[in-house]
């Protein structure tokens, strides 16, 4: 684990020191948007037109935020014009590794040993984080954008005259619903779990803990009511939620020590967490051994034997019976 300083590799964990034993997330740094006619987003340049076969996503099968990347280019049937390469599960001395021997695909643009390798080679100057996901424009050599938030909303909708794929998962009449939930799901479920598994002072810890239980809490209560989190259709906010859900039994409860309950235990998460898992191509973004194999082989701080449980038994085919 580590990252890049003036395009050198530093192999370095968190620095929690200076933050008081709290885990601060980095914010991703490069953030321009594909556009269906390649004029500018909301941040960043001009210049990447939605186009089929133009642009590689970079992914790690472990990680939350690369996970709703991988949804969204399923569901909005992105598979053909989108390629993926996929990092070993192992994030050690080098960060994310193309280990082929090691459950990884190997980069499929430049052969790369490692992803900082891609990152230098669209700023052989970079500092910062190497982090996944990376959206990759093959015309013009360099990284589109490394947040995944906005990722998902560029493959939500620039691509929707090329594939015929107008499913729209942040409809406008929703918008203020969905924010306000990502509001609450972010920092304190879907980054609120690494808060709480990086800290490394316990009232850090123990405030995320309570942050985390609090906001389940809450959602739960949303889910008792009603299908889905923001109106009567699957949306973004149910995606961001899922990718920690699928997480939280196998990983979060023992390794991030979120353990006050499992998502199991939940009357209407559980079988909200089977609903969306069994939405069409879904479960095929998900896999278990990467999940499970780099949390608990990477962490050597919080894990040094490296040893990976056997455990939990989840059927997540089991009938959800949400209605
Ligand atoms: N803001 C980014 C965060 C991505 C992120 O933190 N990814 C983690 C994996 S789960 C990572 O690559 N971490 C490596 C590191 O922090 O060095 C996004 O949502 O795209």
């Amino acid at each position: 684990m580590g990252l890049l300083v003036n395009g050198q590799w530093q192999d370095k964990w968190y620095d929690t020191d200076s933050s008081d034993g709290k885990f601060e997330r980095e914010a991703a740094q490069l953030r321009n948007w594909i556009t269906s006619d390649g004029s500018a987003g909301e941040t960043g340049e001009g210049g990447f037109k939605a186009e089929a076969g133009r642009y590689h996503l970079y992914v790690s099968l472990a990680c939350p935020w690369a996970h709703r990347t991988l949804i969204f280019r399923t569901l909005k049937k992105l598979d053909e014009l989108i390629s993926v390469s996929v990092v070993s599960p192992d994030m050690l001395a080098n960060g994310w590794e193309f280990d082929q021997n090691n459950h990884s695909t190997g980069d499929a643009l430049f052969a790369s040993d490692y992803l900082h390798q891609v990152y230098t080679k669209n700023n052989s100057n970079y500092s910062g984080r190497v982090t996944v996901p990376v959206l990759w424009d093959k015309k013009q050599n360099k990284i589109v954008s490394n947040e995944s938030a906005d990722i998902i909303r560029m493959f939500n909708s620039a691509f929707n005259e090329i594939t015929g794929n107008k499913d729209d998962y942040y409809p406008e009449s929703l918008r203020s619903e969905i924010d306000e939930l990502n509001a609450l799901v972010y920092p304190n479920i879907n980054n609120g779990v690494y808060r709480a598994g990086f800290a490394t002072a316990t009232h850090a810890y123990e405030q995320a803990f309570d942050d985390v239980f609090t906001a389940l809490d809450k959602v739960e209560k949303i889910l008792s009511k009603k299908r889905y989190l923001a109106g009567d259709k699957i949306t973004e906010a149910d995606w961001r939620l899922f990718t920690t859900l699928i997480r939280f039994d196998c990983v979060y409860v023992g390794h991030f020590k979120c353990n006050l309950r499992t998502i199991e235990s939940y009357s209407s998460l559980s079988g909200y967490l089977r609903d969306l898992y069994q939405v069409e191509g879904v479960a095929n973004t998900v896999d278990f051994y990467h999940i499970k194999r780099h949390y608990y082989f990477s962490h050597t701080m919080i894990n040094p034997t490296q040893i990976v449980p056997k455990g939990p038994e989840i059927n997540y085919w089991q009938a959800h019976g949400r209605v």
